[in-house]
């Protein structure tokens, strides 16, 4: 192994090729393999139909999110509630058969560790740092934020993963974002990806993979860190990365499939090796000042449409690039916004807290400290929040914050994707806005001509008090 100075990038793909070949690409081997309803059935059929099994079923956990109703699932004898919509009812038979047949670990949708594949990895300490981990779905990249090299992957690669443990894989550019300084009040992780993404643009992480770097990560929870991991698809990057520190390791201890005893010291002392060295270099690097950025959201239909709180709704002729004007016409159109409008003058009819990026036990505190002892405006028609798992639900029910949301007047949900993609029930009416804590805010995502702006948690929760979107730190109150 050379000794010349590496990315953490480069130390965790040099720790995974099995075999270097000569036009540059590797057979790397892939620790973690999550697997969910929608992207895997062909991938097990095809393994059926070449009679192959799975090479190593015990580093693969499978569990449904996309297409589970967020809606009760058991009935008051406990007994399952039969899925009504029959492609999902359909995908969930195959998942359920697929995993008997090739004996994976599951977490069935009545379990209580079932949630949404990005949230229940770290929080069973399946995803560790300096692990290889893909999975059917382009949100992967959220697993970076505990130091692991994560990525989506096709289904033809599910298949070859499932049945070999290992991906031929060509290696990606780096790019280091470096965020200066700290957040301001009222700002969050997700406000800084979002700035992040309206910075580098929805194609500036092409063929990268992202480390995240300053203070501001290393002063970060882990779930921010996931969160702003998690959305560096959006940016076009291949994954995100942050470097595991105390902070990771505290949060990965004791976890059911984390290492123990003396197994775990050693886990960690390898883990505090992975830092990029000193001198190392990356292809692109770019510097944000963190006291720069404010609450942010979505005024169009790509995430790199961002706009802060106290801003107004761009002119399509702000633009020079004549490609950006025309996208800027057709997204102000698709989302019935008018140039020059202030943010904070825009109504919204929905609230959705929820998603692989914010569904957290944080976020899902951070929200209802904004929610406590208030009630959701008038005009809010449906405001739903969703945990991401069938833990974090639980830890919000012991800590009362269910009860803060439905006095509010919002419903608490079953952990599933939900309405961040509606493939199940839970959609945005067609015209109407949503405040979402998801992360794209494409035509259709939550909806046929569904409106969606992307906030952080606290974010929606403010929108939700005053039914349009609103600067959360004029809801803040003084730490009692
Ligand atoms: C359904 C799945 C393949 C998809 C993805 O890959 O990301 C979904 O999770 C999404 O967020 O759009
Ligand atoms: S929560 Fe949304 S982004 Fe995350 S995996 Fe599910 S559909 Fe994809």
């Amino acid at each position: 192994m050379s000794s010349r100075p590496r990315t953490l990038y480069e130390k965790i793909w040099d720790a995974h090729v099995v075999e270097r070949r000569d036009d540059g690409t590797c057979l790397i081997f892939i620790d973690r393999h999550l697997v969910h309803e929608v992207t895997s059935p062909q991938a097990f059929e095809a393994l059926r139909l070449a009679g192959r099994k799975v090479r190593r079923p015990e580093l693969t956990l499978a569990v449904p999110d996309h297409n589970v109703p967020t809606t009760a699932r058991v009935d008051d004898a406990g007994n399952p509630i039969p899925i009504v919509d029959p492609q999902s009812a359909q995908q969930l038979a195959a998942l359920e058969r697929n995993v008997a047949d090739f004996g994976i670990r599951y977490f069935g949708a009545i379990a209580r560790e079932q949630g949404i594949v990005h949230v229940i990895g770290p929080e069973q300490g399946f995803s560790l740092p300096g692990t290889t981990i893909v999975c059917g779905d382009s949100h992967t990249a959220c697993h970076g934020g505990i130091g692991a090299l994560a990525f989506g992957i096709g289904t033809s690669e599910v298949e070859h993963v499932l049945a070999t443990q290992t991906l031929l894989l060509s290696p990606s550019r780096t790019m280091e974002v470096r965020v200066e300084g700290s957040l301001g009040p009222g700002v969050t992780p997700k406000d800084l990806i979002l700035h992040i993404i309206g910075r580098i643009g929805t194609g500036g992480g092409t063929g990268h993979v992202i480390e995240y770097r300053g203070r501001v990560f290393e002063e970060m929870s882990v779930e921010g860190r996931l969160t702003v991991s998690n959305m560096s698809i959006e940016g076009g990057a291949r994954a995100g990365l942050i470097a595991p520190d105390d902070t990771t390791f505290a949060y990965l201890k004791d976890r059911p499939y984390a290492p123990k005893g003396a197994e775990w010291d050693q886990a960690v002392a390898y883990w505090r090796s992975l830092q990029t060295d000193e001198g190392a270099q990356f292809d692109a690097s770019i510097i944000i000042d963190a006291a720069e950025i404010e609450p942010t959201v979505t005024w169009g239909t790509s995430p790199e449409d961002i706009v802060a709180i106290g801003g107004r709704v761009p002119d399509p002729a702000d633009f020079a690039d004549p490609a950006k004007q025309e996208a800027a016409r057709k997204s102000l159109a698709y989302m019935g916004l008018t140039p020059g409008t202030q943010i904070r003058d825009i109504a919204v009819e929905n609230i959705f807290i929820g998603s692989c990026t914010n569904s957290r036990i944080e976020d899902l505190r951070a929200a209802a400290e904004i929610l406590r002892g208030r009630t959701i405006a008038d005009g809010i028609k449906w405001a739903i929040v969703v945990p991401g798992s069938g833990l974090v639900k639980m830890q919000a029910e012991a800590e009362g914050l269910d009860r803060i949301f439905i006095d509010a007047g919002m419903e608490w949900r079953e952990p599933g994707c939900s309405a961040c993609l509606g493939m199940n029930p839970d959609k945005v009416p067609a015209g109407e806005r949503c405040a979402s804590t998801s992360n794209r805010n494409f035509v259709g995502r939550q909806g046929p001509g569904a409106r969606t702006h992307l906030v952080s948690p606290v974010m929606a929760a403010a929108a939700a008090v005053t039914g349009r979107l609103t600067d959360v730190r004029e809801l803040q109150r003084e730490p009692a």
